[in-house]
């Protein structure tokens, strides 16, 4: 059991190795767990578990595999479900000489049991209230297999998303747009284009038609850029079966319409189609690594966020869930062209003090939107929030980012957009962004209204893309804005 239980370094550091070496989980274990192998040797095993029980990065040892099998053998037998074993599983892991019927979690088990048929949280923190919906999607493994997801969108974060899915037990369909890359998955289990060094779960296939991607679907994931959403769901919509769940992942602001996801989607597909969005601090090679990421499912349907949450959820994967869907998209299109200005500021070579600032406050203008368009202040401080922001703003990965640093040093967007690959949603935003704030304006008057005065950060960064000012102009405008009161 020693050998199982390693300190958190060494955990980390084997998880992060198995990352680094393109290995994924590859099959579900008996003891339901993960192995983590690459071609030739076993690298880790990770429990099948719920958010908050720990992984662990030793291949099991014997003793522990037959302990860990006797244990899911009886919950199975009491039919407790799967997330019951994978508790069971967890706790005695982390309880050399506990079990499922002596340890010192007997009690809460039987409290759940009474709460909810069947779900068990051992050795969980939080609380069971609404366990018996979070067991619900991953009650057993035929259950789980015969739940369908179709991810739209092969790009980074349509592929990451769908890996997440898959290593927890779904059969997804990847619905993409040319067929190398489904040829690609399907035959050699990689996305050449996006992640050529991850070998993907065999049970992620991909297709171009869309009638075979849609059929059957259970749930829907949305990973198309946001400019194209209105385009694709004209498309496909048709396709996607009746009354199916969608979740959305995409983070902007429609140009021609002005409308964040959670308006453009309802109103494009029905309001029968319960719809929910993903955001927070979540880049798609990190997801794909298994590095620890946590993120926020929202809906007004509370149900349905915490039924996506348990689906999506794994030792590397905590999902929060929240009801502010609008604080949520606001925050997600918004930090966007945040990291745009902290990139160029990075490109101008400023300094920290000028980006620590900056950052700051464009972490108030997204607030004060948020707050004005019906979202919470809450949520503009959590993970969709400043969470996402940070992330964007100081990580190297930002595609965001990276487009304010070349634009910072020097180089027209034009170069910048031809030569870059994956969407970068902060530019068309942007724009849209100073429309919707400026709203009753023309064109031409945009840049004279009160908001320009009031958002200084989101007019900078569009005034900047649209080259109506340089990048060195939009930081010396800042610098001469009048003091004011900190809000
Ligand atoms: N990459 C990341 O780390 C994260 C991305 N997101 C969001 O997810 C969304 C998708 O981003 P990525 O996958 O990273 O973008 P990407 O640029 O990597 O891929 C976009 C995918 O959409 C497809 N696509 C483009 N136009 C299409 C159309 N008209 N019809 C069908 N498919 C089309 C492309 O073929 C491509 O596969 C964006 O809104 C992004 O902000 C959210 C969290 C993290
Ligand atoms: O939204 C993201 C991570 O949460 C990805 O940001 P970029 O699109 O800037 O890479």
């Amino acid at each position: 059991m020693d050998e199982v239980m390693q300190s958190a370094v060494e955990r980390d550091s084997a998880r992060r190795a198995a990352g680094e070496r393109g290995c994924v989980p590859r099959r579900r274990d008996r003891a339901q767990g993960w192995v983590v192998s690459s071609a030739s040797r076993v690298v880790a095993f990770v429990p099948l578990t719920a958010p908050s029980a720990m992984p662990c990065a030793a291949p099991p040892s014997r003793a522990w595999r037959r302990r860990a099998q006797r244990c899911a053998r009886s919950c199975s037998d009491s039919g407790s479900g799967i997330w019951t074993m994978a508790a069971c599983v967890a706790c005695d892991v982390r309880r050399p000489r506990g079990s499922c019927r002596s340890g010192p979690n007997a009690a809460g088990m039987r409290a759940c049991r009474r709460q909810s048929s069947g779900g068990l949280r051992m050795g969980l923190s939080s609380s069971a209230e609404n366990w018996d919906m979070l067991t619900l999607p991953v009650r057993n493994l035929d259950e789980v297999a015969r739940t369908k997801v179709v991810v739209a969108g092969g790009g980074s974060f349509g592929t990451a998303m769908a890996n997440q899915f898959a290593m927890n037990g779904y059969p997804v369909t990847l619905f993409v747009r040319k067929a190398h890359v489904a040829e690609e998955i399907n035959t050699q289990h990689r996305n050449m284009t996006f992640f050529p060094d991850f070998e993907l779960p065999e049970n992620i296939t991909a297709t171009c038609d869309p009638v075979e991607a849609f059929a059957d679907a259970k749930l829907v994931v949305h990973a198309i850029p946001v400019q194209v959403t209105r385009a694709f769901l004209v498309e496909h919509q048709q396709h996607f079966p009746k009354n199916v769940p969608i979740l959305c992942t995409s983070k902007g602001l429609e140009v021609r319409e002005l409308k964040l996801m959670c308006d453009l989607i309802p109103e494009m597909v029905g309001r029968s189609h319960p719809v929910a969005y993903l955001s927070g601090p979540s880049f798609a090679r990190e997801m794909m690594q298994s590095l620890p990421t946590a993120v926020v499912v929202a809906s007004k349907d509370h149900r349905f966020a915490q039924r996506l949450a348990a689906m999506l959820s794994s030792p590397s994967f905590r999902v929060f869930t929240s009801k502010d869907v609008v604080g949520l998209e606001v925050a997600g299109a918004t930090k966007n062209v945040v990291a745009i200005a902290a990139g160029i500021c990075e490109g101008l070579g400023l300094g920290m003090n000028s980006m620590a600032a900056l950052v700051t406050r464009g972490c108030s203008e997204m607030r004060r939107l948020a707050v004005e368009k019906g979202g919470s202040a809450v949520t503009l401080a959590g993970l969709s929030g400043v969470g996402d922001t940070f992330l964007t703003c100081f990580g190297p990965l930002s595609r965001n980012r990276t487009v304010g640093v070349r634009l910072g040093k020097g180089e027209s967007l034009e170069e910048i957009l031809a030569t870059s690959r994956e969407v970068a949603e902060g530019v068309e935003t942007a724009s849209a962004l100073v429309r919707w704030l400026a709203r009753g304006r023309q064109n031409s008057n945009i840049y004279a209204s009160r908001a320009c005065v009031k958002y200084p950060i989101l007019f900078g960064v569009a005034a900047i893309l649209e080259g109506r000012i340089t990048p060195n102009e939009g930081m010396q405008q800042l610098l001469a804005m009048p003091p004011r009161e900190e809000d």
